[in-house]
């Protein structure tokens, strides 16, 4: 490619689009200043993967001609609605004003925010909603043919409602601040018209050819010269004059929010001091704190805000089911299996979690079922266009609600549904009720999958797969399948459906109730003639110890059923104690069995939503804090701001728990609604605890 063609400088690996050639075709729809033609000469979008210095495709070229003019700003008067789509009116209006202060040299103020609502009528993606289709379509935007083609076979023929928005701002030459939900198409966004301007452009001086040389940015010929220089950092190439940038002409900030940030921001200033201060800029993120549009004016002139989010709505993309998951962080693997198998259905998973080590040890774990699933850091969750990713799940909670809005967007996208999942601890209730409040959603809080449940999905996606099975290849094993029916009847098939289930070997037993491994649930049931009184945990532990001592020892959680013409409860034991359980003469009017599924327990069963109030009084202790009057450690005394962990991994803020008593050391937390007795800030103590001992740690 020679130093004198028109190409767009795209950095970034997150949303990049190819460029499509520079055809140039006749301008119709939008009018544009005929006394100032802008000169295009290249964009330069630096998205948060960019910054974090993980450049997965660099494109660099240079245009050498003249700078770019800056066309003056225009008021609009479209109504821009939070989720919706902007109105054929609202378009026009965009249209008519735009051309009249442009005709008329206006130059006012702009703000987004001040628009009036509008209600959506029908789905945000649906551009067309009550609208001529031909007025909003893509092929009548005069837009380059082959522009238009190539989003065709894409199946993009019509304009998302950011798309519209921004469309005309952005050919203007306005800097603009833009929000809208993940997947909703702010790539072609800012794309579109871009690329609409530097075909102009690129017009232009195919009809003017004059000069071939320029003092460009850098060459695209220069860079494939030194292909390794590609893959190092933007600013190493700065640094070393091989990425030049002083005719860039456009800027945009995709993740805009990311990159302004503490840590990304340094690297980006450096970058943007490269760059020409004659420029079109645009920042665009699905979350927006206030923050930035603070610190982006310092970037941008005069800045136009598109916000189709808006304050008080959801800030996630519509069609994303949101569930929350109760777990412990000893069962969370084996949870996760099964929430992939119930949830994603067959289809593709994105798992999220905090660390690297933590990702590598999740996807070891997830070996033995057939799974598509990506496990990532949060370096995955931002900008990442993976086609029809069905199920999110948060293994471990995201460390701010813009976290949690861009790792659930990657499923749910274009108008797509999806599910999102939170696992959390009892601890992290809090958090989660935090989420709800700062992301505008709500969870449905439901349980772990029981086996039954997985059971069937893995035989629901077999079948699925076994009926996309050509009949030509059926053919081929006719004859042993009748050999396998004659022999072993419907055994036959149901040992197939085992087999790719990922179930030769029976499930490993866990836990009904804590889902862990190695744990097995059993249900005690009393005839009501045999009844003593008031059935309750006690009553379990008390038979247990007359029966088999050791499992009264092992015994784990214990819950009471609900129905009250039932005398009984269920209770975890290790698997090898439960067998020799079972194995023991029980006094009569008692039967003891391994269960499958839970019965409906009384109300401190395994919660389903327990916000506020911690559960008491049984089995393992849920959180702890230290308190004045902790039997048997006079010395502890409160730590209002002490981060207290226990021994599974759940870790809480003091400040948000309420009280701690130990009762023959099984802690129990009360909900003691005033905690100003935990103001001393006296003792550091970190305590780890587990429903047998309490180990103190002294800082
Ligand atoms: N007008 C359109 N019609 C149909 N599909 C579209 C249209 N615009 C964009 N898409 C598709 O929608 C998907 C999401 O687009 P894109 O990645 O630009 O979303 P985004 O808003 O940048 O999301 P995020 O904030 O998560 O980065 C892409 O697969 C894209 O091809």
């Amino acid at each position: 490619m020679a130093a004198t063609t028109t190409t767009i400088a795209t950095i970034g690996v997150s949303s990049l689009y190819r460029t499509p050639s520079l055809a140039v075709s006749a301008r119709r729809v939008f009018p544009r200043r005929s006394d100032k033609p802008h000169s295009c000469s290249g964009l330069l979008k630096v998205s948060a993967a960019a910054a974090s210095k993980r450049f997965g495709s660099l494109c660099l070229g240079a245009d050498r001609r003249g700078s770019r003019s800056r066309c003056p700003t225009f008021v609009p008067s479209a109504v821009v609605s939070p989720n919706s789509v902007l109105s054929e009116e609202a378009f026009q209006g965009f249209r008519d004003l735009s051309k009249s202060s442009l005709e008329e040299g206006e130059e006012e103020g702009y703000d987004a925010d001040a628009y009036e609502s509008e209600e959506e009528e029908e789905g945000p993606f649906s551009a067309t909603a009550g609208h001529d289709e031909n007025e909003l379509a893509i092929a009548s935007l005069d837009l380059p043919q082959q522009l238009v083609s190539s989003l065709e076979k894409r199946g993009i023929t019509h304009l998302f409602p950011i798309q519209r928005a921004v469309l005309l701002p952005v050919l203007e030459g306005r800097d603009l601040i833009a929000r809208a939900k993940t997947g909703t198409g702010k790539t072609l966004a800012f794309g579109i018209p871009i690329i609409k301007r530097l075909s102009k452009a690129d017009e232009g001086r195919k009809t003017s050819r004059t000069s071939s040389s320029g003092s460009g940015p850098c060459t695209y010929q220069e860079l494939a010269k030194s292909r390794r220089k590609l893959m190092s950092r933007i600013i190493d190439l700065i640094n070393d004059n091989s990425l030049r940038l002083a005719e860039v002409e456009y800027l945009v900030l995709d993740e805009a929010d990311r990159m302004l940030a503490v840590g990304f921001e340094e690297d980006v200033e450096l970058i943007l001091e490269k760059l020409p201060s004659k420029r079109q800029s645009m920042l665009f993120s699905a979350t927006m704190p206030g923050w930035v549009k603070k610190l982006a004016r310092r970037y941008l002139n005069d800045p136009l805000t598109v916000d189709l989010v808006g304050d008080q709505d959801e800030k996630l993309a519509e069609g994303i089911k949101l569930y929350a998951i109760p777990t412990t962080s000893t069962s969370k693997r084996t949870i996760l299996s099964d929430l992939i198998t119930v949830y994603a259905k067959g289809g593709k998973t994105i798992v999220f979690t905090q660390t690297k080590r933590d990702a590598d040890e999740v996807s070891m774990a997830l070996t033995n079922r057939k799974f598509t699933v990506l496990v990532a850091t949060d370096v995955a969750a931002r900008g990442l266009d993976i086609p029809n990713v069905d199920l999110i799940i948060h293994y471990e909670l995201p460390n701010d609600p813009e976290t949690f809005v861009h790792r659930s967007g990657r499923t749910g996208r274009a108008g797509k549904e999806g599910t999102a999942i939170l696992m959390f601890t009892t601890s992290q209730r809090r958090t989660v009720k935090s989420l709800e409040r700062d992301v505008g959603c709500r969870f449905e809080f439901t349980s772990p999958p029981q086996m039954q449940e997985v059971l069937e999905s893995s035989a629901e996606q077999v079948v699925a797969t076994l009926m996309g099975v050509q009949s030509e290849s059926i053919q081929y094993f006719l004859p042993a399948a009748q050999r396998l029916t004659d022999e072993l009847g419907t055994q036959a098939l149901a040992a197939a459906l085992a087999h790719l289930s990922g179930f030769s070997q029976p499930p490993s037993s866990h836990s009904l109730i804590s889902h862990e491994q190695g744990w097995v649930t059993l249900q005690l049931t009393r005839e009501s003639g045999y009844s003593r009184g008031f059935f309750s945990a006690r009553s379990v532990t008390g038979f247990l110890s007359d029966v088999f001592p050791a499992a009264a020892d092992e015994v784990g959680k214990i819950y009471i059923i609900a129905d009250e013409r039932v005398q009984g409860a269920v209770f975890d034991l290790p698997e090898e104690i439960a067998k020799e359980l079972l194995n023991k003469p029980l006094p009569p009017g008692n039967s003891i069995s391994k269960i499958t599924k839970l019965p409906t327990l009384q109300d401190d069963g395994p919660t389903v939503d327990n916000y506020g109030g911690f559960q008491t009084g049984t089995g393992v202790p849920e959180v702890v804090v230290l308190g004045n009057e902790v039997r048997g450690f006079p010395e502890i005394g409160v730590a209002g701001t002490l981060t207290v962990m226990m021994a599974f991994g759940v870790v809480a803020e003091a400040s948000e728990v309420h009280a701690l008593i130990v009762v023959d050391l099984v802690i129990v937390l009360q909900n003691v609604q005033t905690n100003s007795h935990f103001d001393g800030n006296s003792c550091s103590n970190l305590w780890t605890c587990s429903s047998s001992r309490c180990d103190i740690m002294t800082n």
